[in-house]
């Protein structure tokens, strides 16, 4: 091998760090919390996407911790498990069916909020929409439809839960749930890692703009978490690693129970003062950089694809 080839030093990281150190502790049990129980008895919660995946894990801290939790997204399948996982955990629980690219149907969806429980006091903005594609091949549609929900759809709610409360004169919290190609960019994913990028931009917009009328707003940011309902694509996606821990400077994935307590935190009574502020939950996995980088694959080269023909 001489001594400038792509894998020169690569074939030789025999001393794989996994299994021979210990990456980050595994957090407290499912079901502890740093904040006091009842922090959040007599709050409204409303979740996008909350009947899956990491919404769902949110959702289940605030419930956890005494909150009244209001579910949308578009399938009834994903309410009902929202319906059925929550439902027990501390306060009540009530499911509303909306397609955040529609601000129709999310007034109607903030009407329901508002006649089950009241206007919520917090607003969890966690529905996205997410698949791996080349960007040489990605259709119009297919961007504008990531686009739409991922970035659109933040919006539309946040506006909504901001215009109610400054109507009521009263305050709120928002939480956008962002991804770190926000700030790398993300070969495979150009739609969702344009959209999320704008996401935290938002952040940092509507914390100036809202501020003064005590709306306070963050974004958190999720690393790799994987979950049972996970999208195929997705999943498959996740799944081209055969051993996900490795791959993270934690030597591990993050536990979803992680992020939830990340979001209860940052709306609670103790992080007032923070607003505008994009918080990374990854284990540091996207400051990651090697003394030796690995080879480049392109990205349809890593999805298995032929070459690009018009
Ligand atoms: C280490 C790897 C993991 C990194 C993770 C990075 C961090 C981010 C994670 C996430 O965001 S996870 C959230 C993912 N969850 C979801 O996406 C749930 C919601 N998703 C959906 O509902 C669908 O997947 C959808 C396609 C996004 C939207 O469904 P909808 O019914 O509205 O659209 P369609 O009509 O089905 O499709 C619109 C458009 O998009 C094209 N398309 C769909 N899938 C693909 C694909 N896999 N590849 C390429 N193109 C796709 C579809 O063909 C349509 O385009 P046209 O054919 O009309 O041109
Ligand atoms: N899991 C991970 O490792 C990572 C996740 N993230 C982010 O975390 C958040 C949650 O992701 P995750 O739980 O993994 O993904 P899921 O696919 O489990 O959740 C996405 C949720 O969004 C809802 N949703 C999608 N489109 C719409 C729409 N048009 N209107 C209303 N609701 C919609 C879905 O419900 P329904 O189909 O019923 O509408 C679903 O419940 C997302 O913002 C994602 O970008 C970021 C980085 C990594």
């Amino acid at each position: 091998m001489t001594e400038n080839t792509p894998d020169s030093g690569v074939k030789n990281m025999s001393n794989l760090a996994h299994g021979r150190y210990p990456g980050l502790p595994e957090p407290a049990p499912l079901g502890a919390s740093a904040l006091p129980p009842g922090t959040y008895d007599g709050t409204v919660v409303f979740v996008t996407g909350g009947g899956t995946g990491l919404g769902k894990a949110i959702a289940t801290e605030y419930a956890r911790l005494g909150a009244d939790i209001v579910v949308a997204s578009r399938k009834d399948d994903h309410l009902k498990a929202a319906r059925e996982g929550l439902e027990g955990l501390g306060g009540r629980v009530a499911t509303v069916t909306c397609d955040i690219r529609d601000p129709e149907q999310i007034a109607a969806a903030f009407e329901a909020a508002e006649e089950h429980f009241g206007l919520p006091h917090i607003l969890i903005n966690n529905a996205a929409a997410n698949f791996p594609v080349p960007a040489e091949d990605m259709s119009p549609n297919a961007w504008r439809t990531v686009v739409d929900i991922t970035l659109n759809g933040t919006y539309f709610c946040a506006r909504e839960f901001a215009r109610r409360h400054l109507d009521a004169g009263t305050p709120g919290s928002i939480v956008n749930i962002g991804a770190s190609y926000a700030w790398t960019g993300g070969p495979g994913f150009a739609h969702s890692a344009a959209a999320k990028a704008g996401v935290k931009n938002m952040v940092e917009t509507l914390a100036v703009e809202w501020g003064p009328y005590g709306i306070q707003i963050n974004g958190l940011v999720p690393g790799l978490f994987p979950h049972a309902d996970m999208t195929d694509d997705i999943r498959g996606n996740v799944d081209r690693a055969s051993d996900k821990d490795p791959l993270q400077p934690a030597l591990r994935a993050g536990r979803v129970r992680e992020l939830g307590w990340a979001a209860t935190f940052l709306t609670s009574p103790y992080a007032r003062f923070i607003s505008g502020h994009t918080l990374v939950v990854d284990g540091a996995n996207w400051q990651r950089r090697a003394l030796l980088n690995p080879p480049v694959v392109a990205v349809r080269d890593q999805m298995g694809r032929p070459p690009f023909e018009l």
